[in-house]
């Protein structure tokens, strides 16, 4: 194992230097590093060497030099440790001491060196006769014997040099300085006794296991006290660069000067400035802190007397002095509570409250008090309850509401027209009648008696209802002509919707049929006026009376006979009598003062829908108000599109359609129904949105009853409503005439100034599908007596909610009948006196008005109550109380001999001595033997 230079020479007490020398000198050659190292032969030439020179060696080195020469050399001072050791076991110190002693030493010995401690107990058996104690004891005794003559001395002060140990040992802890290394120090005997006995069993030290020689750890660095950084002192601030005034500066010659100079000038002239003109950032940035604070301390002081007046400063010109903000929000001002308020319907708490101008907790309060419902700021509230809880705040409550898409057409279509608006337009006929009886004949013959019209027929396009306009006399006239026969009963029925009058065909060969029949009920139904064009009179043999008299029965009684329906006689095979029936027609168009706005939103309806190849969706339209042009945005039941085309009835494209005239058009989306009603709106997007909604309700005609334009069976039942006389209609199907003229009888003997009922149509047979189309389009009612419905009809009466009531029983007939009108009666408004109070003082209140203080002499008075005002035994008027309260606290009623505070609302001059008499409404039914 290498010895490195620094330790080898520690262990001899040389500087590493001075060793490297040596080693040099003594033929060992070595690089000049402390770090070098060299081996134990090399280690044991050296120390020879050393020894050879004469130079003292220390006796802690001396490992390999023998006992006689190193016993010698031994330095006094080192005496006191072997006199320690060796005064241990002979010394008569007290056991408590020498425990103590020794215990210090082993514990030491045990957690600083054990591994020294196992390595001196390996070679204890290679120096089994000659420990290091013997030998330190002998070197004892030959020292005493050269120091003879001082042992006494010695002796004396070995003990008290013990006793002063033992005395330091048991005072102080062992320090580190105490401590001996491994490797052995200078002055440690026990690392020179192992060199002395391998020397003395004469063979060489193995190598790889110098054990004698050092032990195989490495010495522990030289213990260092702790650096104990001392606390800083407290630097001083920086001081300024020492300028020294020299005879230039002095006398202001040189540049530094000068800017001295210069610096001096301006810091005076800002002393004498008025702080109030400068901006504080300026001066801040030039002053120092100390300065500028106290600068801004000053601002302030100034500020504060600016504010206050004492300075007389203007507020603007404070600086550095940030305004306070005020803690409350906003003014509160006058609150104005409003008295007429509109608020948009589905409404809040919230909403409501800032509509009215009053605190949402005031409305929750009445809520409260009023409903027991707790609601919070933002729950929707009813209409209902936020009229009473306007009332109870003195507010006229109005509702706005957001209106649809539907909305919107309706608005529409029943957008009121200016007279000056309105110009006469053409009569819009449909022609109905039994089959065979000559309808189309008759309609074709009144075209082709136009002769632009038959030169300019074009055809191309399917038509399963044809509308076409024909000119007589520079007027106009629109013809419809549907199918006659059952199948196409709703055609009709919807046809006549949108017609001005009715051309009714009967063959004169023929007479009054079933459907002839059936088409007077749907006319009578309409309320539309009606020409009978008796045809067919080219015919021989043809009775004229008869076909009169048909008539007469179904109620349609000829002009000839003191009626007011115009029978035409005609052959429109023959071109008889056409001249007189268009003239007829004309007249009654005039009679009945047929106007339209052509310069507004085109309104009209569906006559027939159809896919053309082509020319894709087709419609057949007739325009009822407006005028219909190309491009328009049209909603059509569930259709919606652009006019991209249109077609007048000789399918020549045209440009714009004028009332009353018949059109087919292209460009909606898919194919309306027959019956749809079209509006053109202003956008697409309004059209596409309108159509989704309907298609969503799955009814494509709910604008049909909504038609401005020709009389609906809804009209008449509504103008019925309006002139107070309500009609019952009902459509009687029976078994047999005799039991149609027995319900009839007993229909007819309920007679009432209000209500009656209307028998749309009556029959023998089963209810079919013209039953209820009829029914449907003029909201009846079907009796069907002793007879059933057909399936057809009961899946479109289904289909259209229209009732259909089997009866076996006449008088149960005849009961719900009665209960029906009667129930259509308007209810009889009793007036019920519930309680009077008299005014015994008045208050007022500024944001209510005057409020009563009353007593009441009799019955209660109710918050819901109306209240008579009377006066000197005269009643005023009548008003609803608009709060009652007994003392502060809102009450549903107050009873007699208690007090309490009316407000009435819309009434303001109530005065001491008044008397309130209150009263409710209360509805009673009516029957048919009561009068009104
Ligand atoms: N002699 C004579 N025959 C007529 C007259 N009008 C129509 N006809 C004939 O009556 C038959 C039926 O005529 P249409 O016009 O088809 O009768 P419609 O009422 O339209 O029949 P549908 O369309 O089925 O409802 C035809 O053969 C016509 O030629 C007329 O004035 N005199």
């Amino acid at each position: 194992m290498k010895i490195r230079i620094f330790a080898l020479a520690k262990e001899l007490g040389m500087d590493s230097k001075v060793l490297i020398d040596e080693c040099n000198k003594a033929g060992v050659k070595l690089k000049n590093s402390a770090l070098a190292s060299i081996t134990p032969e090399q280690r044991d030439i050296v120390i020879a060497y050393l020894d050879q020179k004469g130079k003292p060696a220390d006796s802690s080195s001396a490992e390999s030099a023998t006992p006689e020469t190193l016993t010698p050399q031994r330095e006094p001072p080192k005496l006191r440790n072997i006199k320690t050791m060796t005064a241990r076991p002979q010394s008569s110190r007290s056991a408590t001491q020498k425990s103590s002693n020794t215990s210090d030493e082993e514990s030491y010995t045990e957690e600083g060196t054990s591994g020294v401690v196992v390595e001196q107990e390996e070679a204890e058996p290679v120096s089994e006769d000659e420990t290091p104690t013997v030998q330190v004891d002998e070197s004892i005794e030959e020292t005493e014997e050269v120091t003879e003559g001082r042992s006494a001395a010695l002796k004396r002060r070995s003990e008290e040099s013990i006793e002063e140990t033992v005395k330091s040992d048991s005072d102080q802890a062992m320090t580190r300085d105490d401590y001996v290394p491994a490797g052995g120090a200078s002055g440690s005997n026990i690392r020179e006794m192992k060199p002395i006995g391998s020397n003395r069993s004469g063979k060489p030290q193995p190598k790889s296991k110098p054990k004698s020689a050092l032990p195989n750890v490495a010495a522990p660095p030289a213990y260092k006290q702790p650096v104990i950084p001392k606390p800083k002192k407290k630097e001083e601030k920086a001081q300024k660069p020492e300028v020294r005034l020299t005879a230039d500066i002095l006398e202001q010659k040189s540049p530094l000067a000068a800017h001295l100079a210069q610096h001096t000038e301006q810091k005076k002239k800002e002393k004498d400035r008025d702080p109030q003109d400068d901006d504080s950032k300026t001066r801040r940035g030039s002053l120092s802190l100390v300065e500028a604070r106290k600068q801004r301390r000053e601002q302030r002081k100034e500020g504060r007397r600016g504010f206050s007046g004492e300075g007389g400063g203007d507020q603007q010109d404070v600086v550095g002095r940030r305004p306070r903000r005020s803690k409350r929000k906003h003014d509160a001002g006058n609150v104005v509570h409003k008295t007429d308020v509109e608020v948009e319907v589905p409404m809040t708490v919230r909403s409501l409250s800032e509509a009215m101008g009053r605190p949402a907790k005031a409305i929750m309060s009445i809520m409260f008090k009023e409903f027991g419902e707790m609601v919070t700021i933002n729950q929707i509230i009813e209409e209902d309850v936020a009229l009473a809880v306007a009332m109870e705040l003195g507010v006229d409550l109005t509702f706005k509401r957001q209106r649809g898409a539907l909305e919107l057409v309706n608005d529409i279509v029943e957008q009121e027209d200016a007279p000056e608006d309105l110009v006469t337009r053409p009569p819009i006929i449909t022609v109905l009648g039994h089959v065979d009886h000559g309808k189309t004949t008759l309609v074709d013959t009144l075209r082709k008696s136009n002769v632009k019209v038959v030169e300019g027929e074009a055809g191309g396009i399917t038509q399963h209802i044809a509308a076409y306009q024909v000119e007589y006399n520079d007027h106009k006239l629109t013809f419809v002509d549907t199918p006659g026969h059952a199948a196409f009963s709703e055609m009709r029925s919807r046809g006549a919707n949108v017609t001005d009058m009715v051309v009714l065909v009967v063959a004169a060969d023929d007479g009054v049929m079933p459907q002839t029949a059936e088409s007077i009920s749907h006319v009578k139904a309409s309320g539309v006026p009606m020409v009978v064009a008796l045809n067919k009179i080219d015919l021989p043999d043809i009775n004229e009376q008869k076909v009169l008299q048909e008539l007469a029965s179904q109620n349609v009684l000829p002009s000839e006979w003191g009626g007011e329906t115009e029978v035409v006689r005609v052959s429109a095979l023959k071109e008889m009598g056409l001249d007189n029936l268009l003239e007829t027609l004309l007249l009654t168009a005039e009679l009945h003062e047929l106007k339209a706005n052509p310069n507004r939103p085109a309104v009209g309806a569906c006559l027939e829908g159809f896919r053309d190849e082509g020319r894709g969706s087709v419609a057949w339209l007739i325009v009822q108000k407006g005028t219909l042009r190309i491009g328009d945005a049209v909603i059509c039941g569930k259709s919606y599109g652009y006019i991209r085309a249109m077609y007048d009835d000789m399918d020549q494209q045209i440009e714009e359609a004028p009332p009353s005239m018949p059109v087919k058009v292209t460009g909606l989306d898919s194919v309306p129904g027959a019956g749809d009603h079209f509006v053109v709106v202003e956008t697409i997007d309004q059209a596409r949105e309108l159509a989704e909604e309907r298609r969503h309700e799955g009814r494509a005609d709910t604008l049909s009853r909504h038609s401005g334009g020709p009389r609906t069976l809804e009209d008449i039942l509504g103008s019925a409503i309006e002139g107070a006389i309500q009609d019952l209609p009902l459509i009687l199907k029976a078994d047999t005439p005799g039991s149609l003229e027995a319900i009839r009888s007993e229909i007819n003997k309920f007679e009432h100034p209000e209500v009656r009922v209307k028998i749309l149509h009556e029959g023998i047979g089963g209810v079919n599908e013209s039953d209820v189309y009829l029914a449907s389009a003029s909201n009846a009612i079907i009796i069907a007596f002793h007879v059933v419905a057909e399936d057809r009809a009961l899946n479109l009466a289904t289909q259209e909610d229209v009732e259909i009531r089997r009866y076996s029983i006449i008088y149960e007939v005849v009961d719900d009948i009665r209960a029906s009108l009667e129930g259509m009666l308007r209810p009889e408004l009793v007036q019920e006196q519930t309680g009077r109070a008299l005014v015994l003082q008045t208050f007022s209140v500024s944001r209510f008005g005057k409020i009563a203080g009353c007593r009441v002499l009799n019955g209660t008075i109710n918050r819901n109550d109306r209240v008579h005002v009377i006066r000197d035994q005269k009643i005023l008027n009548q008003y609803p109380i608009a709060s009652l309260k007994r003392e502060k606290d809102d009450v549903k009623e107050v009873r007699e001999g208690m007090e309490c505070g009316i407000l009435l609302s819309g009434f303001n001059d109530i005065k001491e001595g008044d008397l309130l008499e209150a009263f409710r409404i209360n509805e009673v039914k009516r029957t048919l033997e009561s009068s009104s």
